[in-house]
Parts: structure tokens; C-alpha cells; sequence
């Protein structure tokens, strides 16, 4: 038995083995030998990875390993650093998102993000799901947009605690309804895939846990990536793991396999602790 194979992160990451398997589709996104630079400063070196919609996969590393830069990457939201420069190819349903003919706002909302800490609009509870609807002319009339910010707080998981008070300001929720509010947001527009970016950093632990079964309850619908300094969340959310360290993507596979069984030394390492 490997020193990994009776931890309770193995123990965790065994109860996900049955939806790992799962039967996928076509890749929904596909990377290969992306780099990503900073100026001359290399962040990733040669990352191929497939994002599936019927799957979570959780990004893990040591702090600085390129796990944000490369999830920035996959919407292009590395486009505001005005250093960064990715070349290799990101394809979404085929399409390079690099080419430049893509119009990087649609790509957004097909590929939207959820930041580490909660960002609502300085605007209504209501407002905050319109707008991307609105600009995206996803409603033609009132009752239309009605509907999709009802369906989108419905399907965050937020409906019941914010339908009395849609006129309330986004930003006085508890940290938690506002992480929630920014996943509907995301919802709102339709996307495809939907970006984590350690949403629950932020978090007290009962935020952290609605976040993560509402993480559960999502996947399936969207293609999820999320980045996380946890381990037990990545145990807990995930069926695919994708392991970096200094630029490098070192291992990526079942979320089960990287907790119980690495095959590389350094993920090894990782998970157990020595170092990170
Ligand atoms: N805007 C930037 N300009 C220059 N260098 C950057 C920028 N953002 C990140 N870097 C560098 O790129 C490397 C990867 O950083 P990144 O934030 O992607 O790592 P990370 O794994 O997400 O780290 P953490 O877990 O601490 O958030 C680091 O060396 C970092 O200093």
C-alpha cells in the first residue's frame, strides 16, 4: 500500500471514484503546449490538459506554480495584464480562442470566472444578474429577464434566502451570498464552462460547504475548473486533478489516482505534505 492510500484525503477522494467514471464526450476544452509568459518571465511551460463538462477539476500546487496564470488563460483574462503572453493553443468546442476573429467578450461569458474574493456590482441583488443578460441580449422584455435572474439565484442556490430583498444591494450580503451571487452572475449569461479561482478562500466553513455542494449540484451543466489551496477541497469536488509545480503541469488525472496512487515523486510530495 502506497504511504498515501489510507489518508482521509484518500478516503475522500475514493467516495468521488463512482461519478469519475462517468463517460465523457468530446473534450469541451482543450490545451496544448501552452505557455505563458510575463515579459521574458516564463509562468507555464508546455501545459496540455482536456476540460471536460461532465467533470470538476481542481488545479493544485505549491503557491507561484501558475495555477491562476494558466485558469486566466483558458478565458483569456490574462488579455488585461498587459505583459502576459500565451502562445500554444486553447480551443473551446474546437474553436481557438486566440484566433482573431474571437470576440473575447462572448468569450467570456461562455467561459466565465469566479474570483477568489466575492466582486458583486455595487448595484441591486436583481441588477447584478440582469446586466450580463442585458448586454448579452439574452431577454427580450422584463418578464424574460425576470425569469432568468429567478432561474439563475435559483440554480446558485440563492433564491430563497434573496427573493424578498432583490432590491437590496448585492454588496450587503454575508461574504458567502455574495460568492454565490457572483456564480449566478456567471450563470446568468449561459455559460459553458465556469472558472474558480479558490472562490472559497474568503469563506467561513459553512460558506465554504453550501459553495462546494452547489459545486456538486452544477457540475454536469458546466465544464467547472477550480483552483484551490486545499487539498481536502480538491479531494472533495473534484474527479480530475491536474497537479503543477514551477510552471509545469507535472500530473493530471483522476482525482482518486492523484491522492492515492501519483505517479510522479513530486505529486507524491505534494499531497503529503513536504512541501507547499
Ligand atoms: N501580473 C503578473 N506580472 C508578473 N508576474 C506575475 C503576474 N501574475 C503572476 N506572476 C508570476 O507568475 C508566477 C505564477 O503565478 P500564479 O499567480 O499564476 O501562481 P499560483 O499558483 O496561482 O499562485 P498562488 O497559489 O499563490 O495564487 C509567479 O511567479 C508569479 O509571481
Amino acid at each position: 500500500m502506497s504511504e498515501t492510500a489510507d489518508s482521509p484525503l484518500a478516503n475522500q477522494a475514493q467516495k468521488s471514484l463512482e461519478s469519475e467514471n462517468i463517460e465523457t464526450g468530446e473534450p469541451k476544452m482543450r490545451a496544448r503546449d501552452v505557455d505563458v509568459y510575463y515579459g521574458s518571465k516564463q509562468a507555464i511551460d508546455g501545459v496540455n490538459i482536456d476540460v471536460y463538462t461532465e467533470f470538476v477539476t481542481a488545479f493544485i500546487g505549491p503557491s507561484g506554480c501558475g495555477k491562476s496564470t494558466f485558469l486566466r488563460a483558458l478565458n483569456r483574462m490574462n488579455d488585461t495584464i498587459p505583459s502576459a503572453r500565451v502562445t500554444g493553443t486553447i480551443e473551446l468546442d474546437g474553436d481557438d480562442i486566440y484566433a482573431s476573429g474571437m470576440d473575447v467578450v462572448q468569450l467570456r461569458a461562455r467561459v466565465g470566472m469566479v474570483f477568489q474574493k466575492p466582486n458583486p456590482f455595487p448595484k441591486s441583488i436583481y441588477d447584478n444578474i440582469a446586466y450580463g443578460p442585458k448586454i448579452h441580449g439574452l431577454a427580450e422584455s422584463k418578464s424574460d429577464l425576470d425569469e432568468v435572474v429567478e432561474k439563475s439565484l435559483r440554480r446558485a442556490g440563492l433564491w430563497e434566502e434573496v427573493k424578498d430583498r432583490l432590491t437590496d444591494s448585492g454588496t450587503a450580503l454575508s461574504g458567502g451570498q455574495q460568492q454565490r451571487l457572483c456564480i449566478a452572475r456567471a450563470i446568468a449569461v449561459d455559460p459553458e464552462v465556469i472558472l474558480m479561482d479558490e472562490p472559497c478562500s474568503a469563506l467561513d466553513p459553512i460558506a465554504t460547504a453550501k459553495i462546494e455542494e452547489l459545486i456538486d449540484e452544477l457540475r454536469g451543466r458546466y465544464g467547472i475548473v477550480i483552483v484551490t489551496h486545499s487539498m481536502q477541497q480538491a479531494a472533495r469536488v473534484s474527479q480530475r486533478t491536474a497537479f503543477f509545480h514551477l510552471g509545469n503541469l507535472v500530473e493530471y488525472g483522476h482525482t482518486s489516482d492523484i491522492f492515492t496512487n501519483p505517479v510522479e515523486k513530486r505529486t507524491q510530495d505534494y499531497i503529503t505534505g513536504r512541501y507547499g
